[in-house]
């Protein structure tokens, strides 16, 4: 098994002012997240959350981190959400086995000393996308199918941006210490995410886009100060950090979905600052 964990350091946004492509690619992507019998995982200083994939195929997984967060186990001081965008898996949380289909989500609470991730068939394997952050307390696992989370149709055609945003991680239906997080999918014709673009100084962002509809989908993902923007071209199955103080929205050349993870002041979903349009530069 092999094991990635890099470091994303935090930003003051006049620092993007002097990043050119290859400098703001290195600071804000996570290019390659799902690969075979890998976990691979991103630490960022924003919020100190931890997110990446765990793609087990042979072999049984699991994410082992003591030293480098100065604890005895990674969980003992922390809480995780983990969302399947593969085929059917399996989770065995401190010894009890919880399938996982494909499009099914899991939070584990604080305390919890080993999670280990399976793949059901290595020919479908299952692709699990995991969020960490920092917790002070246990709250209850909790399976979270895909049926129960909280759909929420948001956009219109004539805007390009008809969409439907899966809630599965919510203060409205269960309890975190900070943990956010759902997944977003456009329809078929729609392209803009998140649009007006907004801002939350109160909780970072990260996404995870995928599902696109052709190899030669890119997705555009913005970032910066409304009056300064800058913008990443994504690949399938490519996550951003995107700090307290950036606005962010994507425009897909197709219809595409993504994860998204927040953490932060509150879990208050809409607390948002929506940018009018006369303002982005
Ligand atoms: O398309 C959207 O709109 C979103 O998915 C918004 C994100 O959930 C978000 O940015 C929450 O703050
Ligand atoms: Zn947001």
């Amino acid at each position: 098994m092999k094991f990635t964990f890099d470091t994303r350091y935090a930003h003051s946004p006049k620092d993007i002012q002097h990043l050119d492509t290859t400098e703001l690619r290195e600071e804000f992507l996570m290019p390659d997240i799902f690969e075979p019998d890998e976990i691979r995982l991103t630490y960022t200083y924003n919020d100190r959350m931890i997110f990446g994939g765990v793609t087990p195929i042979d072999e049984l997984l699991e994410i082992v981190l003591d030293k480098a967060l100065g604890v005895d186990f990674f969980l003992q001081r922390r809480e995780l959400g983990i969302i399947n965008i593969g085929g059917a898996g399996k989770l065995t949380i401190d010894g009890e086995t919880q399938p996982m289909a494909p499009k099914d989500g899991y939070y584990v609470g604080m305390g919890v000393q080993h999670v280990v991730f399976s793949s059901d068939n290595p020919k479908t394997p299952a692709k699990f996308y995991v969020v960490s952050t920092p917790a002070h307390r246990n709250y209850p696992n909790k399976h979270l199918p895909f049926a129960n989370a909280l759909a929420k149709p948001m956009g219109d055609q004539t805007h390009m941006n008809k969409r439907t945003i899966y809630k599965y991680i919510d203060a409205s239906q269960m309890d975190t210490c900070q943990l956010q997080m759902g997944y977003t999918v456009l329809e078929p014709g729609s392209s803009w995410n998140t649009m007006p673009a907004h801002t939350h100084a109160r909780r970072m962002e990260t996404y995870m886009y995928f599902d696109f509809a052709d190899p030669d989908t890119r997705v555009f993902h913005y970032l910066g100060k409304p009056d300064e923007t800058r913008h990443i071209a994504l690949s399938n199955e490519q996550a951003v950090v995107n700090p307290s103080w950036s606005i962010h929205c994507g425009v897909g050349t197709t219809n595409y979905s993504f994860i998204w993870a927040m953490c932060g002041e509150n879990q208050t979903y809409d607390d948002m600052d929506q940018i009018p349009m006369s303002e982005l530069r």
